[in-house]
């Protein structure tokens, strides 16, 4: 009744000599745990006016959470040279399976092997470099062009002994294949949803991958570009003998028929897996046969949506399955007359045949691979000295700051960016007009650099924090596929943006610093910026900890104005008697140390008394009579400032270090997400 798997020995026996992978799963099963959705006002409203019996029930279904199988015991094979489609209903478990195949999220049980090898935890690290997978959001540095996202891309996946020029011909080619030459240097962001699925999928061909899984990606394109797009993927597994593995919607008859293989799902189970021709003779068989004309995917995805609901109109089918699958079963099962088309074709399905079938083809072709290798010390050489990464740590390192200087420069140095540290600097600047250096201007001086310093730590936290979610996405996808070392990524992220994020204090403190009349020296004035950027790298490190490990952006937005408004009222802003006991927390804030470190600067000589009253106790009551001056040391002192210049500059370079580092554990701890 049903298509067997089968092994193609040729290829087999050939694969492990090529790169071939013939993919193999069975009884893949996948749970999610959904929490209960009677929670919060439907609670309280129904709860109200429940009797005690309700109440019960209800208590429980609250506290409770469900388990939903998302896989239920998936069983099929992908050989090279084949395309094999994967069909089904919204909801129906293909993403979730093309999930599980990739080896980038986990499955509670069944196998998954490569040429009969199940792969375990760390066979997968080591192959995840050969399976390619473009899942249905395009996932890029978006500031970039096509042709910059292909070439670092080769030149971070490719083996670094290849000469560039070559590297810079594989990317042409793609460029050509894919039909991307026009819009070679066009920022992806400005691309059509088509062109973006290309360089999608292009970015991934580069890397030569044996195994490319792809999740709907003809799903906004044109009729043409779908069929072309479809049309490019058969020819990379017939020429290339690459095993690719697609998910479509609703292919054309003509595209449906060119599939190689087709495995369809429903709510999780496999209710097809075959040939398409065949597809139409089983569908004969359980007498559900596809009306002459009509087209075979949109009748499949007919059957396979109709549920009770919608069950009036499938009456013919239900009882046309019905009696195929319960023939001898008389009137027993009444019930099952009533259930819906997809129920019967999933009941219909004989799974556990199919498994037991790809099992022993793995371990057929295990044994052949064993024969293979026994007479190949050269392959087992080759395994040892397999790495994950096809480029060195200094490598990934410059490339990356390349790809980010590139990439801060579009999202850094942005005009908005630049007129608004323009327009900050010329407004302080005019508030601040010339102050004269003396008793009156004390204060002012030191509000001047409160604002200064505490405005680009919050700037560079909220920045940060709001920026980094989006490229953790694409750092999380590239380390999915072994592009780079996780600290090489944050050296070059570190170091790259540095001059870009400078950039900015110091439009601001050139235009404030001198408008305000701060002081003549010239060293003073880049000893103050000095001090802005740093207090920028501070913040930046806390926005990078709270965006690497909050992935819900409400939470960390939260999170974000607690820390910061927290770290600004421990640092003593505003409250002079902070308890003893919390008295610790000044030592964490990094507007403490940026404030204290440039008002030590700023105040760099004595100051004239000028009667004003302001520094009463050290230039006394009417200037006059008293002090001329008050020295700079008593000035500091009765403004609060603690620490030298240097302890707080490295102070501010300790919080701009270490917090980025826990980022870096964080994201290292973390996995690619599934949706
Ligand atoms: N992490 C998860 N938590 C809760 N439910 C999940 C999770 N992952 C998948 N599901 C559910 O599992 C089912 C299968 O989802 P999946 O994305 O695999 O379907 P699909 O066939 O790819 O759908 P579509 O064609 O709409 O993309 C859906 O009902 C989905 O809501």
């Amino acid at each position: 009744m049903m298509q067997a798997t089968d092994t193609n020995s040729a290829t087999s026996s050939s694969s492990a000599a090529s790169n071939s992978f013939h993919l193999r799963w069975s009884r893949l099963t996948k749970t999610v745990q959904l929490a209960n959705e009677n929670k919060g006002l439907m609670r309280g409203s129904v709860a109200g006016g429940a009797s005690s019996a309700n109440k019960d029930s209800l208590k429980e279904s609250t506290l409770t959470s469900s388990t939903k199988i998302i896989l239920d015991a998936v069983s099929g094979s992908a050989a090279p040279g084949q395309v094999l489609a994967l069909m089904g209903p919204s909801g129906s478990g293909k993403t979730s399976l093309l999930n599980s195949l990739s080896g980038r999220t986990v499955y509670e049980s069944g196998d998954l092997s490569i040429n009969g090898t199940t792969l375990t935890p760390q066979a997968k690290k080591r192959l995840l470099t050969k399976i390619a997978y473009v899942k249905q959001a395009d996932i890029f540095f978006s500031h970039l062009s096509v042709r910059d996202q292909l070439t670092y891309t080769a030149m971070l996946r490719l083996p670094q002994d290849l000469p560039t020029a070559h590297k810079v011909e594989e990317v042409e080619k793609i460029l050509d294949m894919l039909r991307l030459t026009h819009v070679a240097e066009s920022p992806i962001h400005l691309l059509s949803g088509g062109e973006k699925k290309r360089t999608n999928i292009g970015t991934e061909l580069l890397t030569d991958p044996s195994v490319l899984l792809l999740d709907e990606p003809t799903s906004g394109l044109d009729s043409t570009s779908a069929v072309s797009l479809l049309q490019m993927l058969q020819h990379l597994a017939k020429q290339h003998q690459k095993t690719v593995i697609t998910s479509i919607h609703q292919p054309s008859s003509r595209v449906f028929f060119s599939f190689d293989k087709l495995m369809l799902l429903a709510q999780g189970n496999v209710v097809y897996f075959g040939t398409p021709r065949h597809s139409l003779e089983y569908l004969r068989n359980v007498n559900l046969a596809c009306p002459d004309g009509y087209n075979a995917a949109d009748h499949w995805m007919d059957i396979l949506v109709k549920s009770n609901s919608a069950s009036s109109s499938t009456k013919q089918d239900q009882t046309n399955l019905t009696t195929l699958t319960e023939q001898d079963s008389s009137d027993a099962d009444v019930e099952d007359s009533f259930k819906p088309s997809n129920q019967l074709l999933i009941e219909a399905w004989d799974n556990e045949s199919i498994a037991t079938q790809v099992d022993e083809d793995a371990k057929k072709h295990k044994e052949q691979q064993a024969a293979l290798q026994q007479d190949s010390s050269a392959v087992h050489e080759k395994e040892k000295k397999f790495s994950k990464y096809n480029t060195s740590w200094t490598m990934q390192y410059r490339i990356l700051v390349h790809r980010a200087l590139k990439n801060s420069r579009s999202a850094i140095f942005t005009p908005i960016n630049l007129i608004k540290s323009a327009a900050l600097g010329i407004m302080v600047g005019c508030l601040y007009f010339q102050m004269p250096y003396t008793e009156a201007s004390v204060f002012d001086r030191n509000s001047f650099f409160f604002f200064a310093m505490t405005y680009w730590v919050f700037d560079a936290m909220f920045n940060a924090m709001m920026a980094f979610p989006m490229e953790r996405i694409v750092i999380l996808k590239e380390r999915s596929s072994g592009a780079y070392h996780l600290s090489a990524y944050f050296m070059a992220k570190t170091t790259s943006e540095m001059p870009m994020r400078m950039a900015l204090p110091a439009i601001y403190m050139t235009i404030s610093y001198w408008m305000a009349g701060i002081s003549p020296r010239v060293d003073l004035f880049f000893l103050t910026t000095l001090i802005s950027l740093l207090s920028v790298i501070a913040g930046e490190s806390i926005g990078l900890l709270i965006g690497a490990s909050i992935y819900d952006m409400e939470t960390a937005m939260a999170t974000m104005t607690v820390m910061s408004l927290g770290l600004m009222l421990f640092g003593g802003f505003f409250i002079e008697n902070v308890p003893f006991w919390l008295t610790w927390g000044k030592y964490l804030s990094p507007f403490k140390y940026s404030f204290d470190a440039s008002r030590q600067l700023v105040f760099d000589r004595p100051v004239p008394c000028d009667g004003s009253g302001q520094l009463e106790r050290l230039c006394g009551l009417s200037g006059a009579e008293n002090n001329e001056f008050a020295s700079s040391e008593d000035v500091i002192e009765a403004l609060g400032v603690q620490g030298s210049v240097l302890f707080n500059a490295l102070m501010l370079l300790v919080i701009g270090l270490v917090p980025r580092f826990i980022a870096y554990l964080a994201l290292r701890a973390k996995k690619e997400q599934d949706r």
